[in-house]
C-alpha cells in the first residue's frame, strides 16, 4: 500500500476557517484589528511571492497586513529606522522581516532589533530561548507546522524516534528541541542529523518520523527511508522541473506509511502559522 498523502493545503485551509472566527471573536472584544507588518527589501522574485502570499492569507481571515519595502541598495541604518517605526506603531503587533536580506545588512542584528513582543517569526533570541525553555511567546513558523501536520493526523509523536536532517536556526534546530520537549505533541526521542553525519542513512532508516530540512533536491532517497515511517518535507527547491522537495517523492511513496508532498505540504501551513503567532501577539499587546 502506497504512503499515505499528509494534505498541507488542506489542514492550512482548516486552521485558517478556525482562525477567521477566532480573529472576528478578538476584534469584537477588543475594538481592534490585529495587524502584520511585512517588511521587503530589494527584489528577490521568491520573496516577493512568499510576501504577497502571506498578505494574501491575512485578508482571508481578517488580518490587516501593510507592506513596507526598501530598495535592494538600502543601507542597515534606512531599516533599523523603519523597524523602530513599527516597534512603536501601536497598530501593529507582528512584524516580519522578509530573509534573505541584501549582503550589507548584518541580519542578526536586524532580527534582534524587532520588538521580542512583536515578533511573529520567533528569530529574535529572547523568543528563541523561550522555546529553548519550553516557554514560548511564538513558536516558530515552520517546526510549528510540522508539529501540528503531524499532531492533526493523529500521527503518534510520544516516544517515538524522530531523525531531523538539517540543523537550520530556523527549523531543524528548533524543530528537535520542539519534538524532544516534555509535554502535548513532543516527548519524542529525538536525533539531529546534518552535512557532517557520516554514514547518514544507518540513522535516517531508524527513524519512526523523518524531517528533511536540507534545502537539497531529493536528497532523501528510498533506501534511507524505514518501511512504514512517516515522512515530513521541509524542502523547498526551485529546479528545472519546478518545485521539489527534499525527498525523493516519487521513490518514497512505495516504502513510507506517511509522506507529505511539495507543494502542497509544509510550506502553506507554514504561512498559517504566521497567522497564528500575529492573532497571539495581538492578544498579549492588547490585554
Ligand atoms: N522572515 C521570514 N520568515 C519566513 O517564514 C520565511 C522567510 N523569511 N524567508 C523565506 C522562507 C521560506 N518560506 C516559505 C513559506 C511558505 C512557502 C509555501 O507556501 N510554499 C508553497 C508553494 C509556494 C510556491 O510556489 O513557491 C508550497 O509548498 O505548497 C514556501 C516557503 C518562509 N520563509
Amino acid at each position: 500500500m502506497p504512503a499515505q498523502l499528509l494534505d498541507g493545503n488542506a489542514l492550512a485551509r482548516q486552521i485558517r476557517r478556525e482562525l477567521t472566527a477566532e480573529v472576528a471573536d478578538f476584534i469584537e472584544n477588543n475594538g481592534v484589528v490585529p495587524a502584520l507588518a511585512a517588511v521587503l527589501v530589494g527584489e528577490d522574485a521568491a520573496s516577493q511571492v512568499y510576501v504577497r502570499n502571506k498578505r494574501r492569507d491575512c485578508e482571508e481571515v481578517g488580518i490587516q497586513s501593510s507592506l513596507h519595502r526598501l530598495g535592494a541598495d538600502a543601507t542597515q541604518e534606512e531599516l533599523l529606522n523603519l523597524i523602530a517605526k513599527l516597534n512603536r506603531d501601536e497598530t501593529v503587533h507582528g512584524i516580519l522581516v522578509q530573509l534573505p536580506l541584501p549582503p550589507q545588512i548584518d541580519t542578526r542584528v536586524i532580527l534582534e532589533a524587532v520588538s521580542a513582543n512583536k515578533d511573529v517569526d520567533a528569530f529574535h533570541p529572547e523568543n528563541v530561548g523561550l522555546v529553548v525553555q519550553g516557554q514560548p511567546r511564538f513558536l516558530p513558523c515552520t517546526p510549528s507546522a510540522v508539529q501540528q501536520i503531524l499532531v492533526r493526523n493523529n500521527v503518534p509523536i510520544a516516544g517515538k524516534h524522530v531523525v531531523v536532517v538539517g540543523r537550520s536556526d530556523i527549523v531543524g534546530k528548533p524543530l528537535a528541541i520542539m519534538l524532544g520537549q516534555r509535554g502535548e505533541g513532543a516527548d519524542a526521542t529525538v536525533t539531529l542529523c546534518h552535512s557532517r553525519t557520516p554514514d547518514l542513512g544507518a540513522f535516517t532508516r531508524q527513524a519512526d518520523i523523518l524531517v528533511a530540512a536540507i534545502g537539497k533536491p531529493k536528497f532523501i532517497t528510498a533506501d534511507m527511508i524505514r518501511p512504514g515511517a512517516t515522512v515530513i518535507d521541509v524542502g523547498i527547491n526551485r529546479t528545472d522541473a519546478g518545485l521539489v522537495g527534499d525527498v525523493d517523492f516519487e521513490a518514497a511513496l512505495p516504502v513510507a506509511g506517511r509522506i507529505t508532498p511539495v507543494p502542497g505540504g509544509i510550506g502553506p501551513l507554514t504561512r498559517v502559522m504566521l497567522l497564528v503567532n500575529t492573532l497571539t501577539a495581538a492578544r498579549q499587546l492588547e490585554m
